[in-house]
């Protein structure tokens, strides 16, 4: 007999199952792999990496599963989880989180039942399960205490997921097998006719019901508006200035009074406008918000800047020719045909070379995608007949109408998007592994790292070196963890900054560091902070430099002796007629920074030099996802096919001042 996860050949030739399959590991043989997976994330996560952590909670993730047996797996998806979701919105209905967030100090269950009302062993039992959940701390017997989640259960915001997903979703999802065995196994094409409609025993389309056709639930509205808007914290914005070139819109806008800058269409309460304006205050022209006349009613306050409008996006969009129409989580709730509707009022409404669409979704991957997306999408199919889509079928719902995709951006740390990972594991950065090898010898070190672990990488390196008889300086180039810039490590870092030759933040983290929002493309400001770090006494005797790598705006390079900015080698104009070129920003730091300090070396450590070789590494990055590729042509270094040397000499001409 072959066995091969549990699925076996009898000796007749016949499948047959080994029932034992379902009480041993799922995959044990990935655990030595995994393992090392997750102890090289830890330690880059505590080295301030900040895609460490997803990465590690994927690998954790897939290491319970590796582990899990098949029974043990079936009792988590139909009971622990199931109850743990009901258990949850009990303690919120009871107001048992919001007691617990108040203090540091455990509550007892019949303190707990005396303050809510609640039968003592009942919420005991409760709480029992949700502890060993991860919802509460078991503090001793029928005592518990309060974590992250316990405390986070007590905002509004997050708590109303739990009572609005029971109204208006659990039932569809649970309605999804038996409408799929009615219809042939089809997906479901129409809200009206759906696992919602199914699930709910009700006619109403998804938003009706939500807004006013169930009068049993008058609070579902207001719930799902929190809903959407917990699911939007902590994401990456496009507004951030950090993944979309957002002054290119601002750039190009005509700025007479009436003019409109951006319509929000179904654009809810208004908290994307709201953020926009608050990012970009001095963004040119008017900013409407449209939506259903019952959603603008509920608006407590709103930017003066904002102006609410009702309006029916099936119908003729009432602005026209704005700079930008947007939408968000929009096209997500319909079907093809329905989106096309909605799209062909804004095609009409746009003015073709200066109107532009921006549509905020998800675009989930062909393959490696996340389960926040594919969960998404399910949801959208039970509720509303729609879909979360892939790039190919978003080409297939607007291109129809006449637009044409440009690009899609995707910023890099977010997880329905991610699709970056560590393809080896990741290597503890110790100097002592150099010991005895070539690399002891190098011209050149560039670290990633807190200006703690920094510190303690540039008195190692020295004193290896030094004890192998290498007496001249490297040149060190250091370029901040991104979560260790904070400003309770201001002044560790200006302390570190002093040991390194180039100080390399980026504008974010530049603004992070000084405790600053990172809305920061302005470039006085980044001048300003600049100016301080290296007031503050960059490198031995001071002679390092400061180097801000600022995205689109290019760099910013500083020592005490020449300032000057340099521009990206595909600026924002350039960029629009090779708009195809730009394709993924990950690794362009890491292509500048090699860039720069080869141009460093050769140039005689020239570092406006050694800035314009950085800047035309990091194009050749941006060129595709990973590497570029390298190739020799007659002796002449070519990457992606181009020679490096020329397209150096063409950046080089652009800047007069270097000419
Ligand atoms: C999923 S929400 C997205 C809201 C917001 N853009 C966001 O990202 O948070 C969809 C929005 O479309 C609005 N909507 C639905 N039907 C509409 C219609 N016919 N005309 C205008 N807005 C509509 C809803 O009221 C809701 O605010």
């Amino acid at each position: 007999m072959t066995v091969s996860n549990g699925s076996a050949t009898n000796s007749h030739g016949q499948a047959i199952i080994d029932p034992r399959v379902a009480t041993t590991p799922s995959a044990p043989e990935r655990l030595a792999h995994l393992q090392k997976e997750i102890e090289s994330h830890s330690q880059a996560y505590t080295n301030g990496n900040t895609d460490a952590r997803l990465n590690l909670l994927e690998t954790a993730r897939s290491l319970v599963q590796a582990m899990e047996t098949p029974q043990e797996t079936m009792l988590r998806y139909c009971w622990a989880q199931p109850t743990a979701f009901a258990g949850i919105e009990t303690c919120i209905d009871l107001g048992i989180f919001f007691i617990l967030a108040q203090t540091d100090k455990p509550k007892t269950v019949a303190e707990l039942a005396a303050t809510t009302g609640a039968e003592p062993e009942l919420l005991g039992r409760i709480m029992k399960h949700l502890a060993t959940m991860g919802v509460f701390v078991e503090t001793g017997m029928d005592e518990y205490g309060r974590n992250g989640l316990t405390t986070t259960l007590a905002i509004k915001r997050y708590n109303d997921a739990w009572p609005c997903i029971n109204g208006c979703t659990l039932p569809a999802i649970s309605a999804l097998p038996a409408w799929l065995k009615k219809n042939d196994y089809r997906s479901p094409t129409e809200g009206t006719d759906c696992p919602f409609t199914l699930g709910f025993k009700t006619n109403y389309h998804f938003f009706e019901f939500l807004n006013g056709k169930n009068p049993d639930y008058p609070e579902l509205g207001a719930q799902f508006n929190n809903l959407m808007s917990a699911y939007h914290q902590g994401r990456p914005s496009w507004m951030d200035g950090n993944f979309y070139p957002v002054e290119t819109l601002i750039e190009g806008a005509k700025i007479g009074e009436e003019d409109v800058f951006i319509v929000d269409v179904g654009g809810n309460k208004g908290h994307d406008l709201e953020e926009f304006i608050s990012k970009w205050p001095n963004t040119p022209g008017r900013l409407i918000l449209q939506d259903q006349p019952h959603v603008l009613k509920d608006i407590k306050s709103l930017n003066p800047a904002i102006t609410p409008m009702v309006h029916d996006f099936y119908r003729e969009q009432p602005i026209k020719g704005a700079r930008v129409y947007f939408l968000h989580s929009v096209l997500h709730d319909w079907n093809d045909e329905t989106c096309r509707k909605i799209l062909s009022q804004l095609v009409a409404a746009m003015t073709p070379g200066y109107s532009k669409l921006l549509i905020n979704e998800n675009v989930v991957p062909n393959t490696g995608a996340h389960w926040q997306a594919t969960s998404l999408d399910l949801i959208m199919m039970v509720d509303l007949a729609a879909k979360e889509r892939t790039e190919q079928q978003w080409h297939q719902v607007i291109e129809p109408v006449g637009l044409k995709i440009t690009k899609i951006w995707t910023p890099l740390d977010s997880a329905e998007t991610k699709n970056f990972k560590y393809t080896t594991p990741v290597l503890a950065v110790q100097e002592s592994k150099l010991r005895g090898t070539a690399l002891l010898t190098s011209k050149v070190y560039h670290y990633l790292a807190s200006p703690q672990d920094m510190k303690t990488h540039v008195l190692n390196i020295l004193a290896l070196r030094e004890k192998e008889g290498i007496l001249d300086r490297p040149l060190i180039i250091w370029e901040p963890a991104p979560l260790s810039c904070r400003p309770e490590n201001l002044e560790a870092c200006l302390k570190t900054a002093a040991l390194v030759d180039v100080f390399s933040p980026n504008h974010l983290e530049l603004a992070a560091l000084f405790g600053q929002s990172p809305v920061a493309s302005d470039k006085s400001e980044i001048e300003r902070l600049g100016e301080k770090l290296l007031a503050s006494g960059v490198g031995p005797e001071g002679k390092g430099a400061v180097v801000i790598r600022a995205g689109e705006n290019g760099c910013f390079v500083q020592s005490r002796t020449t300032s000057q900015w340099l521009p990206p080698f595909y600026k924002a104009d350039i960029r629009e007629r090779h708009a195809a070129k730009v394709v993924d920003p990950t690794g362009a730091g890491n292509a500048f920074l090699g860039g720069y300090a080869i141009g460093y070396l050769q140039r005689k450590g020239d570092i406006l030099e050694a800035a314009c070789y950085g800047s035309v590494a990091a194009s050749f990055a941006l060129e595709q996802v990973g590497m570029p590729e390298k190739s020799n042509e007659g002796g002449e270094e070519l990457w992606n096919g181009e020679s490096v040397v020329r397209r150096l000499h063409e950046y080089r001409a652009r800047q007069e001042l270097l000419q």
